[in-house]
């Protein structure tokens, strides 16, 4: 099948990277000349395990190409995703111009039957704006369709490949087919494509991601009444998460969740329910919760500084919102670097892929920010190790080189690494989320 990847992002490169890889001829379109232009020629424009190599097979192979045209890049194509940012508007609402401007965009170049596709995550009754908006200047039939994306960041390929569930909402025969075609390759496991009507889809999307977030939310709350009550919140975890109804996933309490979905997406349908005069009084708590947990390692490190940051010197292991990804969209990291600057405090950073991406937000702040060329160097002369992300380089570290590069042996750990019982053992002063802290 021909097929338009708009957008070629996070989604929309590996959406059309995987779809190319089940024989499908993709073109993705991108704003961006520069991004086009580095994609054309082969270079990957994000990080994102096991999708480089797809891409270089598929972009030899002729079956994936990329233009800054819209005209061309729709040229004989039956199905044109929109893969397309959907960031919150000022009011929290998710800002729909990308989607809306593109769509009536095809409105006037399109001259076959197609289906047009919302890959992006909208809010209810985008499918309807969209194909008002297409119609507008549109003479040939078509179709919208409602297809969220569900994949995770760091896993985005194996979620695409593998997926739970495909949900594809549409009330037209004629793009259910089509749909149901293109995707069949990728529901052989048993996983179900689950077709709905739009608004449906729509809110399936935003109800999952409000869930999770409520999960994380909850068990960060249960962390800190952990740590005022005395218990340990790995035991508590693993006692709840053994009962198939709560399920083991999505229960690590941390330091707030972070990324370009949670954080907006919670936020647009607490707005979509004001906008229908509903008040949704859980998620309001989730978001408050989570904007308290980003700076929950804030008080210790200050209790144990003596309410004195000035002058201190930190390390910092972690940048990207989570493993396995260089995005540092929301997160947490940002926010315990302004607060330690704002206390007075320099930093040195490492992360095994978000550098670039912190260096080119933050710069070096005028010397306050060290960018360490390894985990272990980041260490040196620091008066105490933070972590904010679980990378895998981070699970088992040196303690040897570690005791030697910090000034003190004292580390917060806003991810729950290491086994307290082996801190007390090695000598740490160690303090995380939701256990009992080990004191020097
Ligand atoms: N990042 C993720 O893990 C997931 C994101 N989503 C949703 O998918 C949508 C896209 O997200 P990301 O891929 O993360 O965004 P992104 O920001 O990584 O990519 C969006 C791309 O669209 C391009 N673009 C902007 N205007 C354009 C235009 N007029 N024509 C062509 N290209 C244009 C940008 O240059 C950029 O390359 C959002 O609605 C998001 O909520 C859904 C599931 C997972
Ligand atoms: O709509 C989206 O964009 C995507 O949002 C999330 O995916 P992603 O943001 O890539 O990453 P997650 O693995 O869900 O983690 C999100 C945040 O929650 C935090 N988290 C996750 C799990 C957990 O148990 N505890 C916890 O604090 C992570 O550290 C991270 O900051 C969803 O998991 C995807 O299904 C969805 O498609």
């Amino acid at each position: 099948m021909k097929i338009t990847v708009v957008g070629t992002g996070y989604v929309g490169l590996v959406t059309g990277t995987c779809f190319a890889e089940t024989g499908n001829d993709v073109t993705c379109v991108d704003i961006d000349a520069n991004k086009v232009k580095k994609l054309s020629s082969g270079q990957i424009t994000i990080y994102e395990p096991g999708l480089e190599k797809l891409f270089e097979r598929n972009l030899k192979e002729g079956r994936l190409s990329f233009t800054t045209s819209l005209e061309e890049g729709i040229k004989g194509a039956e199905v044109i995703f929109l893969a397309l940012p959907t960031p919150p508007g000022a009011d929290g609402a998710a800002d729909l111009s990308f989607v809306l401007n593109v769509a009536a965009h095809l409105g006037k170049i399109m001259t076959d039957y197609k289906v047009i596709v919302d890959k992006s995550t909208v809010p209810v009754g985008t499918a309807e704006r969209v194909a008002a908006a297409i119609a507008e200047n549109c003479k040939t039939p078509f179709d919208v369709v409602s297809n969220p994306e569900f994949l995770r960041e760091g896993v985005a390929v194996d979620d695409f490949m593998k997926p739970d569930r495909v949900v594809i909402g549409t009330t037209s025969e004629r793009a259910r087919k089509v749909m149901g075609d293109l995707y069949a390759p990728f529901v052989r496991q048993g996983n179900p494509i689950l077709f709905m009507d739009e608004k449906s889809a729509e809110l399936t999307k935003y109800a999952a991601n409000s869930f999770l977030a409520t999960k994380i939310s909850f068990m960060n709350e249960i962390a800190i009444l952990c740590e005022k009550l005395g218990a340990d919140v790995d035991m508590v975890r693993r006692g709840i998460g053994s009962d198939d109804r709560i399920g083991k996933r999505f229960l690590f309490p941390g330091i707030g969740y972070g990324g370009s979905c949670f954080p907006k997406d919670v936020q647009a349908l607490v707005k979509s329910s004001e906008d229908v005069q509903y008040n949704f009084k859980i998620l309001n708590a989730v978001m408050d919760v989570n904007e308290r947990q980003k700076l929950f390692l804030l008080p210790k490190i200050q209790n144990y500084f003596n309410n004195d940051l000035g002058g201190k010197h930190f390390a910092l292991w972690g940048l990207a919102f989570k493993p396995n990804t260089d995005d540092i969209r929301e997160a947490p990291a940002l926010y315990i670097i302004e607060a330690l600057l704002a206390a007075g405090a320099t930093i040195s950073v490492f992360d095994p892929e978000a550098m670039s991406n912190v260096q080119r937000l933050l710069s070096n702040k005028n010397g306050k920010i060290v960018y360490a060329e390894h985990q272990y160097t980041c260490l040196e002369n620091a008066d105490a190790l933070i972590i904010a992300t679980e990378w895998s380089v981070f699970r088992t570290p040196d303690f040897q080189k570690i005791s030697t590069s910090l000034k003190n042996k004292v580390i917060f750990d806003g991810r729950n690494l290491f086994d307290i019982a082996r801190m007390k053992e090695l000598g740490y002063h160690y303090e995380s989320v939701g256990r009992i802290p080990v004191s020097l």
